[in-house]
Protein backbone atom coordinates (compact mmCIF):
# COMPACT_ATOMS: atom_id res chain seq x y z
CA UNK A 1 0.00 0.00 0.00
CA UNK A 2 1.43 3.48 -0.67
CA UNK A 3 2.10 5.84 2.35
CA UNK A 4 -0.31 8.23 3.13
CA UNK A 5 0.45 11.91 2.06
CA UNK A 6 2.34 13.86 4.87
CA UNK A 7 -0.17 15.58 6.60
CA UNK A 8 1.11 19.03 7.71
CA UNK A 9 0.71 22.26 9.20
CA UNK A 10 -1.04 24.93 7.08
CA UNK A 11 -0.65 28.63 7.02
CA UNK A 12 -3.09 30.37 7.99
CA UNK A 13 -5.65 32.10 5.34
CA UNK A 14 -5.25 35.65 4.67
CA UNK A 15 -7.87 37.56 6.95
CA UNK A 16 -11.08 38.67 5.30
CA UNK A 17 -10.29 36.39 2.49
CA UNK A 18 -13.14 34.19 1.80
CA UNK A 19 -12.81 31.63 -1.40
CA UNK A 20 -15.81 30.25 -2.96
CA UNK A 21 -18.54 33.45 -1.79
CA UNK A 22 -19.80 32.70 -5.17
CA UNK A 23 -23.19 31.89 -3.98
CA UNK A 24 -26.22 34.22 -3.83
CA UNK A 25 -26.07 36.39 -0.48
CA UNK A 26 -29.68 37.31 -0.74
CA UNK A 27 -31.05 33.66 -1.36
CA UNK A 28 -33.29 31.82 1.15
CA UNK A 29 -33.18 28.53 3.04
CA UNK A 30 -35.90 27.12 0.83
CA UNK A 31 -34.24 28.58 -2.37
CA UNK A 32 -31.05 27.06 -1.30
CA UNK A 33 -33.50 23.50 -1.05
CA UNK A 34 -33.39 23.53 -4.61
CA UNK A 35 -29.29 23.57 -4.98
CA UNK A 36 -27.53 20.00 -5.02
CA UNK A 37 -27.71 18.19 -1.37
CA UNK A 38 -24.28 20.02 0.07
CA UNK A 39 -22.76 16.48 0.39
CA UNK A 40 -22.50 16.49 -4.00
CA UNK A 41 -20.67 19.48 -3.75
CA UNK A 42 -17.08 19.22 -5.31
CA UNK A 43 -14.76 18.45 -2.57
CA UNK A 44 -12.26 21.31 -1.88
CA UNK A 45 -8.83 20.13 -2.77
CA UNK A 46 -6.81 18.90 0.47
CA UNK A 47 -4.73 21.71 1.52
CA UNK A 48 -6.38 24.22 -0.38
CA UNK A 49 -5.90 26.68 2.58
CA UNK A 50 -2.06 27.36 1.22
CA UNK A 51 0.80 26.22 1.46
CA UNK A 52 2.43 24.41 4.52
CA UNK A 53 4.69 27.15 6.61
CA UNK A 54 5.52 25.44 9.32
CA UNK A 55 7.57 28.63 10.42
CA UNK A 56 5.16 30.47 10.60
CA UNK A 57 2.89 28.14 12.97
CA UNK A 58 5.86 28.35 15.44
CA UNK A 59 5.78 31.94 15.32
CA UNK A 60 2.45 31.84 16.62
CA UNK A 61 3.92 30.23 19.34
CA UNK A 62 6.28 31.14 22.37
CA UNK A 63 9.85 30.56 22.02
CA UNK A 64 10.04 30.87 18.22
CA UNK A 65 11.57 27.93 17.87
CA UNK A 66 12.32 26.23 14.21
CA UNK A 67 9.97 23.51 12.99
CA UNK A 68 11.54 20.21 13.32
CA UNK A 69 11.47 16.90 11.26
CA UNK A 70 10.70 14.09 13.69
CA UNK A 71 13.60 12.45 12.02
CA UNK A 72 15.60 14.57 14.42
CA UNK A 73 14.88 13.09 17.17
CA UNK A 74 16.41 9.73 16.28
CA UNK A 75 18.50 9.76 19.74
CA UNK A 76 15.84 10.26 21.30
CA UNK A 77 13.19 8.36 19.72
CA UNK A 78 13.16 4.85 18.80
CA UNK A 79 13.40 3.69 15.39
CA UNK A 80 10.30 1.92 14.89
CA UNK A 81 8.31 4.98 17.01
CA UNK A 82 9.59 7.13 13.68
CA UNK A 83 8.55 4.53 11.24
CA UNK A 84 4.84 4.87 12.87
CA UNK A 85 5.22 8.33 12.59
CA UNK A 86 6.16 9.12 9.12
CA UNK A 87 3.55 5.86 8.37
CA UNK A 88 1.01 7.94 10.18
CA UNK A 89 2.37 11.30 7.57
CA UNK A 90 3.58 12.86 10.56
CA UNK A 91 6.69 14.87 8.97
CA UNK A 92 7.22 17.53 11.30
CA UNK A 93 7.06 17.71 14.88
CA UNK A 94 3.90 20.35 15.92
CA UNK A 95 5.31 23.33 18.66
CA UNK A 96 3.99 20.92 21.99
CA UNK A 97 5.69 18.12 20.57
CA UNK A 98 8.69 19.50 19.80
CA UNK A 99 8.84 21.14 23.22
CA UNK A 100 7.97 18.21 25.48
CA UNK A 101 10.48 15.85 23.10
CA UNK A 102 13.16 18.70 23.50
CA UNK A 103 12.95 20.46 26.94
CA UNK A 104 11.77 18.01 28.99
CA UNK A 105 14.27 17.32 31.47
CA UNK A 106 13.78 13.90 31.00
CA UNK A 107 11.10 11.65 29.07
CA UNK A 108 9.89 10.47 32.56
CA UNK A 109 9.75 13.72 33.89
CA UNK A 110 6.20 15.02 35.63
CA UNK A 111 4.73 17.71 33.65
CA UNK A 112 2.21 19.95 32.82
CA UNK A 113 1.86 20.77 29.64
CA UNK A 114 -0.70 23.46 28.11
CA UNK A 115 -0.54 23.95 24.09
CA UNK A 116 -3.92 24.89 22.07
CA UNK A 117 -6.33 23.14 21.07
CA UNK A 118 -5.77 21.27 17.84
CA UNK A 119 -2.13 21.37 18.37
CA UNK A 120 -0.89 17.63 18.61
CA UNK A 121 -0.99 16.98 22.06
CA UNK A 122 -1.97 13.36 22.13
CA UNK A 123 1.16 12.64 20.24
CA UNK A 124 3.10 14.86 22.88
CA UNK A 125 2.36 12.73 25.46
CA UNK A 126 2.28 9.14 23.37
CA UNK A 127 5.48 9.62 22.62
CA UNK A 128 7.44 10.14 26.09
CA UNK A 129 5.44 8.17 27.48
CA UNK A 130 5.81 4.99 25.45
CA UNK A 131 9.43 5.31 24.65
CA UNK A 132 9.95 5.27 28.57
CA UNK A 133 8.58 1.55 28.04
CA UNK A 134 10.47 0.88 25.03
CA UNK A 135 13.29 1.93 26.65
CA UNK A 136 13.79 -1.11 28.95
CA UNK A 137 11.33 0.24 31.23
CA UNK A 138 8.30 -2.55 29.92
CA UNK A 139 5.58 -3.72 32.55
CA UNK A 140 6.10 -7.75 33.00
CA UNK A 141 3.03 -9.53 30.06
CA UNK A 142 -0.91 -8.30 31.00
CA UNK A 143 0.40 -5.61 33.18
CA UNK A 144 -0.80 -1.71 32.47
CA UNK A 145 2.17 0.52 32.02
CA UNK A 146 0.70 3.71 30.63
CA UNK A 147 -2.44 5.02 32.23
CA UNK A 148 -4.55 7.82 30.20
CA UNK A 149 -7.74 9.63 31.97
CA UNK A 150 -9.83 11.97 29.95
CA UNK A 151 -13.66 12.98 30.52
CA UNK A 152 -15.28 11.31 27.50
CA UNK A 153 -15.67 8.08 25.56
CA UNK A 154 -15.16 9.55 22.65
CA UNK A 155 -11.92 10.99 23.59
CA UNK A 156 -10.53 7.37 24.73
CA UNK A 157 -11.33 6.18 21.76
CA UNK A 158 -9.38 8.63 19.58
CA UNK A 159 -6.96 8.35 21.85
CA UNK A 160 -6.49 4.47 21.90
CA UNK A 161 -6.49 5.35 17.99
CA UNK A 162 -3.82 7.95 18.04
CA UNK A 163 -1.77 4.93 20.44
CA UNK A 164 -2.38 2.31 17.76
CA UNK A 165 -1.00 4.64 14.54
CA UNK A 166 1.98 5.27 17.26
CA UNK A 167 2.74 1.67 17.61
CA UNK A 168 1.75 0.60 14.31
CA UNK A 169 5.13 -0.25 13.32
CA UNK A 170 6.63 -1.89 16.89
CA UNK A 171 8.33 -4.83 16.42
CA UNK A 172 5.98 -6.50 19.36
CA UNK A 173 2.83 -5.97 19.27
CA UNK A 174 1.98 -3.00 22.19
CA UNK A 175 -1.78 -3.21 22.75
CA UNK A 176 -4.31 -0.72 23.73
CA UNK A 177 -6.87 -1.07 25.66
CA UNK A 178 -9.84 1.23 26.63
CA UNK A 179 -12.48 1.33 29.71
CA UNK A 180 -15.46 3.38 29.41
CA UNK A 181 -19.10 2.93 29.91
CA UNK A 182 -22.02 2.45 27.79
CA UNK A 183 -20.19 -0.68 26.82
CA UNK A 184 -20.48 -4.34 28.07
CA UNK A 185 -18.49 -4.34 31.38
CA UNK A 186 -18.31 -8.11 31.33
CA UNK A 187 -16.67 -7.69 27.45
CA UNK A 188 -14.21 -5.51 28.28
CA UNK A 189 -13.30 -6.52 31.23
CA UNK A 190 -12.77 -9.87 29.38
CA UNK A 191 -11.11 -8.86 26.77
CA UNK A 192 -8.57 -6.36 29.86
CA UNK A 193 -8.17 -9.71 32.00
CA UNK A 194 -7.00 -12.23 29.04
CA UNK A 195 -5.14 -9.56 26.89
CA UNK A 196 -1.59 -7.58 27.51
CA UNK A 197 -3.39 -4.11 28.04
CA UNK A 198 0.22 -2.10 28.24
CA UNK A 199 -1.70 1.08 27.49
CA UNK A 200 -5.24 1.59 28.85
CA UNK A 201 -7.27 4.84 27.81
CA UNK A 202 -10.46 5.02 30.29
CA UNK A 203 -12.91 7.45 31.77
CA UNK A 204 -13.07 8.14 35.33
CA UNK A 205 -16.12 6.28 36.00
CA UNK A 206 -15.60 2.66 34.01
CA UNK A 207 -12.15 3.00 35.40
CA UNK A 208 -13.41 3.53 38.98
CA UNK A 209 -15.74 0.65 38.89
CA UNK A 210 -13.81 -2.26 37.40
CA UNK A 211 -10.61 -0.89 39.78
CA UNK A 212 -12.63 -2.11 42.03
CA UNK A 213 -12.15 -5.58 41.87
CA UNK A 214 -8.60 -7.05 43.17
CA UNK A 215 -7.57 -8.81 40.08
CA UNK A 216 -8.03 -5.63 38.24
CA UNK A 217 -5.91 -3.31 40.59
CA UNK A 218 -3.05 -6.48 40.26
CA UNK A 219 -2.56 -5.36 36.63
CA UNK A 220 -1.37 -1.77 37.31
CA UNK A 221 1.22 -2.59 39.91
CA UNK A 222 3.98 -2.04 37.22
CA UNK A 223 2.40 1.35 35.93
CA UNK A 224 4.96 3.47 34.51
CA UNK A 225 2.73 6.66 33.31
CA UNK A 226 -0.18 8.40 34.22
CA UNK A 227 -1.39 10.80 32.15
CA UNK A 228 -4.64 13.55 32.67
CA UNK A 229 -5.63 14.42 29.44
CA UNK A 230 -8.04 17.56 29.57
CA UNK A 231 -6.21 17.79 32.91
CA UNK A 232 -7.99 21.20 34.24
CA UNK A 233 -11.33 19.55 33.67
CA UNK A 234 -9.96 15.87 35.43
CA UNK A 235 -9.08 17.78 38.60
CA UNK A 236 -12.11 20.22 38.96
CA UNK A 237 -14.89 19.77 41.12
CA UNK A 238 -17.15 17.20 39.14
CA UNK A 239 -14.00 14.74 38.40
CA UNK A 240 -11.84 15.41 40.79
CA UNK A 241 -13.30 12.88 43.54
CA UNK A 242 -13.40 9.88 40.81
CA UNK A 243 -10.04 10.60 40.04
CA UNK A 244 -8.51 10.32 43.53
CA UNK A 245 -10.19 7.26 44.35
CA UNK A 246 -8.83 5.95 40.96
CA UNK A 247 -5.43 7.20 42.42
CA UNK A 248 -5.83 5.73 45.72
CA UNK A 249 -6.04 2.21 44.15
CA UNK A 250 -3.19 2.27 41.44
CA UNK A 251 0.11 1.89 43.81
CA UNK A 252 1.41 5.49 44.89
CA UNK A 253 2.94 8.23 43.55
CA UNK A 254 5.55 7.54 45.26
CA UNK A 255 6.25 4.06 43.53
CA UNK A 256 7.63 6.46 41.26
CA UNK A 257 5.22 6.56 37.88
CA UNK A 258 5.17 9.73 35.82
CA UNK A 259 2.30 12.50 35.73
CA UNK A 260 1.70 14.11 33.08
CA UNK A 261 -1.29 16.80 32.53
CA UNK A 262 -2.13 18.30 29.25
CA UNK A 263 -4.84 20.39 28.23
CA UNK A 264 -5.16 23.69 26.33
CA UNK A 265 -6.81 25.54 29.86
CA UNK A 266 -5.37 25.68 33.18
CA UNK A 267 -7.09 26.69 35.69
CA UNK A 268 -4.82 27.88 38.60
CA UNK A 269 -8.02 26.59 41.04
CA UNK A 270 -6.84 23.03 40.18
CA UNK A 271 -3.39 23.22 40.85
CA UNK A 272 -3.50 22.05 44.37
CA UNK A 273 -5.36 18.91 43.19
CA UNK A 274 -2.88 17.91 40.41
CA UNK A 275 -0.47 17.87 42.77
CA UNK A 276 -2.02 14.04 43.44
CA UNK A 277 -0.02 13.34 40.17
CA UNK A 278 3.16 15.57 40.03
CA UNK A 279 5.98 15.68 42.58
CA UNK A 280 7.05 19.17 43.72
CA UNK A 281 9.71 20.06 40.93
CA UNK A 282 7.26 19.17 38.16
CA UNK A 283 7.92 20.83 34.82
CA UNK A 284 5.48 23.08 33.61
CA UNK A 285 5.49 24.08 29.48
CA UNK A 286 3.40 25.81 27.47
CA UNK A 287 2.87 26.78 24.06
CA UNK A 288 0.86 29.80 24.86
CA UNK A 289 1.88 32.95 25.87
CA UNK A 290 0.10 34.20 29.08
CA UNK A 291 -0.99 37.76 26.80
CA UNK A 292 -1.91 35.93 24.19
CA UNK A 293 -5.52 35.15 23.69
CA UNK A 294 -6.18 31.80 24.66
CA UNK A 295 -8.02 31.01 21.20
CA UNK A 296 -6.41 30.46 17.66
CA UNK A 297 -5.45 33.48 16.41
CA UNK A 298 -6.60 31.64 13.15
CA UNK A 299 -10.53 32.29 14.10
CA UNK A 300 -12.39 35.13 13.76
CA UNK A 301 -15.07 34.65 16.58
CA UNK A 302 -18.44 36.90 16.97
CA UNK A 303 -21.25 37.41 19.08
CA UNK A 304 -25.00 37.49 18.09
CA UNK A 305 -27.25 38.69 20.34
CA UNK A 306 -31.17 38.13 19.85
CA UNK A 307 -33.61 40.40 21.85
CA UNK A 308 -35.28 36.69 23.25
CA UNK A 309 -33.92 33.34 24.04
CA UNK A 310 -37.01 31.97 21.59
CA UNK A 311 -35.79 33.70 18.45
CA UNK A 312 -32.25 31.97 18.84
CA UNK A 313 -33.99 29.21 16.53
CA UNK A 314 -33.94 31.40 13.31
CA UNK A 315 -31.30 32.80 13.70
CA UNK A 316 -29.67 29.72 13.71
CA UNK A 317 -31.41 29.35 10.60
CA UNK A 318 -30.59 32.28 9.24
CA UNK A 319 -26.33 32.12 10.35
CA UNK A 320 -26.53 28.90 8.45
CA UNK A 321 -27.35 30.56 5.40
CA UNK A 322 -25.30 33.61 5.81
CA UNK A 323 -22.44 31.45 6.23
CA UNK A 324 -22.98 28.59 3.81
CA UNK A 325 -23.45 31.70 1.22
CA UNK A 326 -20.37 32.61 2.36
CA UNK A 327 -18.04 29.11 2.17
CA UNK A 328 -20.37 26.75 0.26
CA UNK A 329 -18.03 24.14 -0.70
CA UNK A 330 -17.29 21.46 2.28
CA UNK A 331 -19.35 23.27 4.64
CA UNK A 332 -18.66 21.36 7.90
CA UNK A 333 -19.81 22.72 11.46
CA UNK A 334 -20.59 21.87 14.88
CA UNK A 335 -23.65 23.44 16.61
CA UNK A 336 -23.08 23.26 20.25
CA UNK A 337 -26.31 23.44 22.69
CA UNK A 338 -26.33 23.52 26.51
CA UNK A 339 -27.72 20.12 27.32
CA UNK A 340 -28.03 16.93 25.69
CA UNK A 341 -32.13 17.34 25.29
CA UNK A 342 -32.09 20.39 24.00
CA UNK A 343 -29.57 19.34 21.30
CA UNK A 344 -31.92 16.07 20.90
CA UNK A 345 -34.91 18.90 20.13
CA UNK A 346 -32.43 20.79 17.59
CA UNK A 347 -31.69 17.54 15.43
CA UNK A 348 -35.51 16.78 15.18
CA UNK A 349 -36.13 20.56 14.70
CA UNK A 350 -33.20 21.36 12.18
CA UNK A 351 -33.59 17.75 10.07
CA UNK A 352 -36.55 19.34 9.22
CA UNK A 353 -35.65 22.97 8.72
CA UNK A 354 -32.46 21.95 6.77
CA UNK A 355 -33.45 19.42 5.11
CA UNK A 356 -30.52 20.19 2.00
CA UNK A 357 -27.42 19.64 4.62
CA UNK A 358 -26.78 16.30 6.24
CA UNK A 359 -27.33 16.39 9.65
CA UNK A 360 -25.53 14.28 12.94
CA UNK A 361 -26.52 14.54 16.21
CA UNK A 362 -24.08 13.52 19.56
CA UNK A 363 -25.02 13.82 23.15
CA UNK A 364 -24.98 11.86 26.30
CA UNK A 365 -28.91 10.43 25.67
CA UNK A 366 -28.03 8.88 23.15
CA UNK A 367 -26.65 4.78 23.31
CA UNK A 368 -23.17 4.25 23.34
CA UNK A 369 -23.19 2.69 20.20
CA UNK A 370 -24.84 5.44 17.97
CA UNK A 371 -22.62 7.78 19.73
CA UNK A 372 -19.35 5.75 18.26
CA UNK A 373 -21.58 5.71 14.47
CA UNK A 374 -21.88 9.19 14.37
CA UNK A 375 -18.74 10.03 15.62
CA UNK A 376 -17.21 8.22 12.81
CA UNK A 377 -19.17 9.46 10.28
CA UNK A 378 -18.73 12.77 11.48
CA UNK A 379 -15.43 12.49 11.33
CA UNK A 380 -15.00 10.65 7.94
CA UNK A 381 -17.65 13.42 6.60
CA UNK A 382 -16.36 16.36 4.16
CA UNK A 383 -19.69 18.01 4.73
CA UNK A 384 -22.81 18.34 6.85
CA UNK A 385 -23.91 19.98 10.30
CA UNK A 386 -23.37 18.08 13.34
CA UNK A 387 -25.56 19.06 16.59
CA UNK A 388 -23.45 18.45 19.58
CA UNK A 389 -23.34 18.72 23.64
CA UNK A 390 -20.54 18.63 25.61
CA UNK A 391 -19.76 15.33 25.38
CA UNK A 392 -17.66 16.57 22.00
CA UNK A 393 -17.03 19.81 23.70
CA UNK A 394 -13.32 18.94 24.44
CA UNK A 395 -10.32 16.98 22.57
CA UNK A 396 -12.38 15.53 19.62
CA UNK A 397 -10.71 15.92 16.83
CA UNK A 398 -13.23 16.25 13.56
CA UNK A 399 -11.27 17.03 10.56
CA UNK A 400 -11.96 20.48 8.93
CA UNK A 401 -14.53 21.63 10.73
CA UNK A 402 -14.86 25.19 9.01
CA UNK A 403 -17.23 26.89 12.03
CA UNK A 404 -18.19 26.13 15.39
CA UNK A 405 -21.73 27.57 16.34
CA UNK A 406 -22.66 27.85 20.23
CA UNK A 407 -25.91 28.37 21.11
CA UNK A 408 -26.58 29.64 24.33
CA UNK A 409 -24.37 30.01 27.43
CA UNK A 410 -21.30 28.22 27.71
CA UNK A 411 -20.78 26.70 31.04
CA UNK A 412 -17.29 28.37 31.46
CA UNK A 413 -14.91 30.39 29.54
CA UNK A 414 -13.15 27.08 29.65
CA UNK A 415 -15.52 25.23 27.80
CA UNK A 416 -15.98 28.02 24.82
CA UNK A 417 -12.37 27.63 24.32
CA UNK A 418 -12.32 24.28 24.00
CA UNK A 419 -15.31 24.34 21.85
CA UNK A 420 -14.19 27.00 19.57
CA UNK A 421 -11.19 24.59 19.09
CA UNK A 422 -13.03 21.97 17.20
CA UNK A 423 -12.52 24.40 14.61
CA UNK A 424 -8.95 25.36 12.86
CA UNK A 425 -7.35 22.37 14.09
CA UNK A 426 -4.13 20.76 13.26
CA UNK A 427 -3.37 24.20 11.14
CA UNK A 428 -6.56 24.39 8.98
CA UNK A 429 -8.84 27.96 9.27
CA UNK A 430 -11.76 28.57 10.88
CA UNK A 431 -14.43 30.30 12.16
CA UNK A 432 -16.65 30.70 15.58
CA UNK A 433 -19.95 32.35 16.58
CA UNK A 434 -22.02 32.66 19.41
CA UNK A 435 -25.78 33.22 19.85
CA UNK A 436 -27.03 34.66 23.10
CA UNK A 437 -30.06 36.43 24.16
CA UNK A 438 -29.81 39.52 25.42
CA UNK A 439 -29.91 38.15 28.93
CA UNK A 440 -27.33 36.02 28.15
CA UNK A 441 -25.01 38.82 26.39
CA UNK A 442 -22.85 39.52 29.65
CA UNK A 443 -20.68 36.74 28.33
CA UNK A 444 -18.47 38.86 25.88
CA UNK A 445 -18.37 41.14 28.18
CA UNK A 446 -17.05 39.70 31.20
CA UNK A 447 -14.73 37.79 28.70
CA UNK A 448 -12.73 40.31 27.49
CA UNK A 449 -9.62 38.06 26.70
CA UNK A 450 -12.01 36.26 23.90
CA UNK A 451 -11.44 38.04 20.55
CA UNK A 452 -14.83 38.57 20.21
CA UNK A 453 -16.63 40.69 18.03
CA UNK A 454 -19.94 42.00 16.81
CA UNK A 455 -21.05 39.28 14.00
CA UNK A 456 -20.51 41.38 10.52
CA UNK A 457 -23.83 40.93 9.31
CA UNK A 458 -27.52 41.97 10.64
CA UNK A 459 -28.77 38.14 11.86
CA UNK A 460 -31.49 39.50 14.18
CA UNK A 461 -33.50 41.26 11.03
CA UNK A 462 -33.33 38.01 9.25
CA UNK A 463 -34.94 36.27 12.39
CA UNK A 464 -38.91 37.15 10.99
CA UNK A 465 -38.15 35.53 7.47
CA UNK A 466 -37.45 32.16 9.20
CA UNK A 467 -39.28 32.23 11.23
CA UNK A 468 -42.41 30.40 9.25
CA UNK A 469 -39.73 27.58 8.63
CA UNK A 470 -38.94 27.07 12.28
CA UNK A 471 -42.69 26.99 13.03
CA UNK A 472 -43.53 24.65 10.29
CA UNK A 473 -40.81 22.29 11.38
CA UNK A 474 -41.76 22.34 15.11
CA UNK A 475 -45.17 21.12 13.94
CA UNK A 476 -43.17 17.65 13.07
CA UNK A 477 -41.35 17.48 16.04
CA UNK A 478 -42.51 14.88 18.86
CA UNK A 479 -44.02 16.73 22.42
CA UNK A 480 -41.90 14.75 24.11
CA UNK A 481 -39.10 15.75 22.87
CA UNK A 482 -39.90 19.75 23.59
CA UNK A 483 -40.94 18.47 26.82
CA UNK A 484 -37.53 17.27 27.89
CA UNK A 485 -35.79 19.94 26.16
CA UNK A 486 -37.94 22.64 27.95
CA UNK A 487 -37.14 20.52 31.47
CA UNK A 488 -33.54 20.94 30.63
CA UNK A 489 -33.78 24.24 29.28
CA UNK A 490 -34.99 25.54 33.46
CA UNK A 491 -32.40 23.13 34.85
CA UNK A 492 -29.49 24.35 33.37
CA UNK A 493 -30.53 27.83 33.29
CA UNK A 494 -31.50 27.20 36.79
CA UNK A 495 -27.66 26.96 37.94
CA UNK A 496 -26.88 30.51 36.16
CA UNK A 497 -29.92 32.39 37.70
CA UNK A 498 -27.02 35.44 38.96
CA UNK A 499 -25.55 35.98 36.11
CA UNK A 500 -28.81 35.81 34.10
CA UNK A 501 -30.33 38.27 36.70
CA UNK A 502 -33.06 36.50 37.14
CA UNK A 503 -35.50 35.31 39.39
CA UNK A 504 -36.83 31.74 39.69
CA UNK A 505 -40.31 32.82 38.44
CA UNK A 506 -38.80 34.98 35.55
CA UNK A 507 -36.80 31.85 34.46
CA UNK A 508 -39.89 29.83 34.43
CA UNK A 509 -41.88 32.79 32.74
CA UNK A 510 -39.10 32.28 29.84
CA UNK A 511 -39.29 28.69 29.96
CA UNK A 512 -42.77 29.24 29.33
CA UNK A 513 -42.04 31.76 25.92
CA UNK A 514 -39.59 28.56 24.97
CA UNK A 515 -42.49 26.57 25.29
CA UNK A 516 -44.60 28.57 23.23
CA UNK A 517 -41.59 29.43 20.65
CA UNK A 518 -41.54 25.60 20.23
CA UNK A 519 -45.44 25.71 19.73
CA UNK A 520 -46.02 23.93 22.73
CA UNK A 521 -50.12 24.90 23.34
CA UNK A 522 -49.14 25.34 27.04
CA UNK A 523 -46.07 24.51 29.31
CA UNK A 524 -45.29 21.00 29.23
CA UNK A 525 -45.65 19.16 32.50
CA UNK A 526 -43.08 18.42 34.75
CA UNK A 527 -42.82 16.37 37.28
CA UNK A 528 -42.96 17.20 40.84
CA UNK A 529 -39.83 15.47 42.14
CA UNK A 530 -37.87 17.24 39.43
CA UNK A 531 -39.35 20.66 40.27
CA UNK A 532 -38.24 19.91 43.98
CA UNK A 533 -34.64 18.57 42.27
CA UNK A 534 -34.28 21.81 40.03
CA UNK A 535 -35.45 23.77 43.37
CA UNK A 536 -38.13 25.27 41.71
CA UNK A 537 -40.96 24.63 44.42
CA UNK A 538 -43.50 26.92 44.77
CA UNK A 539 -42.70 29.12 41.12
CA UNK A 540 -45.65 30.19 39.96
CA UNK A 541 -46.24 29.48 36.21
CA UNK A 542 -44.93 25.43 35.94
CA UNK A 543 -47.48 22.63 35.39
CA UNK A 544 -46.96 19.92 37.57
CA UNK A 545 -47.69 16.29 36.95
CA UNK A 546 -46.70 13.19 34.84
CA UNK A 547 -46.33 13.22 31.18
CA UNK A 548 -46.61 9.52 31.45
CA UNK A 549 -50.06 8.34 29.81
N1 LIG B 1 3.09 16.29 13.89
C1 LIG B 1 1.93 16.21 13.30
N2 LIG B 1 1.82 16.34 11.96
C2 LIG B 1 0.60 16.28 11.35
N3 LIG B 1 -0.58 16.08 12.00
C3 LIG B 1 -0.52 15.95 13.34
C4 LIG B 1 0.71 16.01 14.07
N4 LIG B 1 0.43 15.85 15.37
C5 LIG B 1 -0.89 15.69 15.48
N5 LIG B 1 -1.47 15.74 14.27
C6 LIG B 1 -2.92 15.66 13.99
O1 LIG B 1 -3.48 16.91 14.42
C7 LIG B 1 -4.80 16.72 14.89
C8 LIG B 1 -4.96 17.36 16.26
O2 LIG B 1 -4.21 16.66 17.22
P1 LIG B 1 -4.75 16.39 18.71
O3 LIG B 1 -6.15 15.87 18.66
O4 LIG B 1 -3.74 15.59 19.42
O5 LIG B 1 -4.81 17.89 19.27
P2 LIG B 1 -4.94 18.40 20.76
O6 LIG B 1 -3.89 19.43 20.94
O7 LIG B 1 -4.94 17.25 21.71
O8 LIG B 1 -6.37 19.10 20.73
P3 LIG B 1 -7.42 19.38 21.92
O9 LIG B 1 -6.87 20.49 22.74
O10 LIG B 1 -8.66 19.76 21.20
O11 LIG B 1 -7.52 18.11 22.72
C9 LIG B 1 -5.02 15.22 14.89
O12 LIG B 1 -5.74 14.90 13.69
C10 LIG B 1 -3.65 14.63 14.84
O13 LIG B 1 -3.62 13.35 14.23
Amino acid sequence: MPPPPKRKWHRPRPSGATPNNAANPHSTVAQQQKRPKVEDVTKQEAGATGPVDVKAMYSTSTGNAEAKRFSEMAGTLDKALLNSLDKMGFEFMSPVQQKVLTELPNITSDCIVQAKTGTGKTVAFLLPAIQNLLSGNAPPKGKVGILIICPTRELALQIAKEANGVTACLPRKMETHTAFGGTSRASNLKAFMNGNPTILVATPGRLDDILGEEEVRERFTHVKTVVLDEADQMLDAGFAPAVKKILRRIPPKSDGWQGMCFSATMNPDVMDVAKCVLFPGYTTLSTVDPNEVPTHERVPQFFITVPTVTQTFAALLALIEEEYNKNPSDFKVIVFGTTANGVGLFYDLYKNALPQFRLFELHSRMSQPARTKTTQQFKDATSGILVASDVVGRGMDFPNVGLVVQVGLPSSTEQYIHRVGRTARAGKDGRAVIILSEQESFFPKINKTLPLNPYPVDIVSQVPKHQRTVDRAFTNVEEEAKAKAYQAFLGYNKTFLKKLKLSPAELVRLANEYAKAMGCPEPPLIEKSTVGKMGLKGVPGLRIGSRRA
